[in-house]
């Protein structure tokens, strides 16, 4: 039986809003505000919403790049906010992260080598000689070549800069990849090139991921489950093919109408969204949605939606 490889419990981070001479907290920005899902041994499990919705700020808080307000995270069993210094060190081994724009997270200074040289050499992997040959294996692997090993990041294209991202993103074998919007910054015809690889190293290298996106086309072509999240809570969770054909929150709703559809007859009417994202400094009361839905009651402004099972799994906060 797959158990979860990653369970993510009533997960919190409130940023503190601090103003005046004397820094003095007046409030907090609620990025994510109580989420909770597990990923499986193997998967993609996508995690999509508009911008601000707290999807980064997750994926930070898996990687312990920041400290969750409240929740746990709990990796292969182990509770990871509790976990000593030095097993801390094992488990960044573990989980490892691709951003959405490779270029900025490459130091312009150093070639290629230099680069995944230095991730193996804090954690100690490998002699000198045998570093050489395990980044020409990584190189090769995201399908570059032993010539591009001693050149700078400025002298790659885009979808090149994301294939360095990804092989230092693999050096230290992880299990489990944060993408963070991988493919957001490029082209379509290079994102299809990206999400191949990364489905054919994902089946070579069994590795798990977590795929943070905006985009539902991108979402659709990769996960294998999906949770959707509204102003720091998820609203919907299903596999992918029940989120597609059935999707059952007016937000899961109106963000699908408006992917375009490669059949124009199973189109559906787009719906769209009504007023901006409220601030997450004062999100509003009940669900946090109703001020955007188009089929808000008085229960919905009062009272707060639980995600419950509204069968085979799939998960739902809505109260109708
Ligand atoms: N360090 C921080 N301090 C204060 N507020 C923050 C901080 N980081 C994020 N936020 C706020 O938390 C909310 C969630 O941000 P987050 O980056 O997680 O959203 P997102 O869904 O990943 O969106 P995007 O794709 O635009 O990054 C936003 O309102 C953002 O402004």
């Amino acid at each position: 039986m797959n158990q979860g490889l990653l369970q993510v419990k009533n997960l919190k981070k409130y940023f503190p809003i601090n103003k005046g001479l004397f820094s003095k907290t007046v409030g907090a920005v609620k990025a994510v505000d109580g989420i909770s899902f597990s990923i499986l041994e193997g998967e993609t499990f996508g995690l999509v919403g508009e911008s601000g919705c707290g999807k980064s700020t997750t994926g930070r808080m898996i990687l312990r790049l920041i400290e969750p307000t409240d929740g746990q995270v709990i990796y292969k069993g182990k509770y990871i906010q509790d976990l000593p210094k030095d097993s801390m060190k094992k488990l960044r081994r573990e989980i490892q992260i691709i951003f959405q724009d490779p270029y900025s997270s490459l130091d312009p200074r150093f070639t290629i080598a230099d680069t995944i040289g230095e991730v193996l050499e804090i954690h100690n992997m490998y002699t000198r000689k045998e570093r050489t040959d395990r980044i020409l294996h990584l190189l090769e692997a995201v399908g570059l070549g032993p010539q591009h090993i001693n050149r700078y990041p400025h002298e790659f294209s885009g979808g090149q800069r994301q294939r360095i991202g990804i092989a230092r993103a693999l050096a230290l074998n992880p299990s489990l990849l944060v993408c963070d919007e991988p493919v957001s910054a490029l082209d379509v015809s290079v994102q299809a090139q990206i999400i191949n690889l990364m489905q054919d190293l994902q089946k070579e290298l069994k590795l798990t991921y977590l795929f943070i996106s905006h985009d539902l086309s991108v979402v659709h072509h990769i996960c294998d489950r999906i949770a959707v999240m509204y102003m720091g809570k998820i609203v919907e969770t299903a596999d992918k093919k029940t989120l597609f054909e059935n999707p059952s929150h007016p937000y899961t709703q109106a963000l699908l109408s408006a992917i375009p559809v490669p059949n124009p007859g199973l189109a559906t009417q787009r719906i769209v969204l009504e007023g901006d994202i409220p601030s997450p400094a004062h999100p509003p009361t009940g669900c946090r949605f109703h001020t955007r839905c188009k089929f808000v009651t008085e229960k919905c402004k009062k009272v707060e939606p639980q995600l419950k099972d509204i069968g085979g799994s799939h998960l739902m906060a809505c109260h109708l």
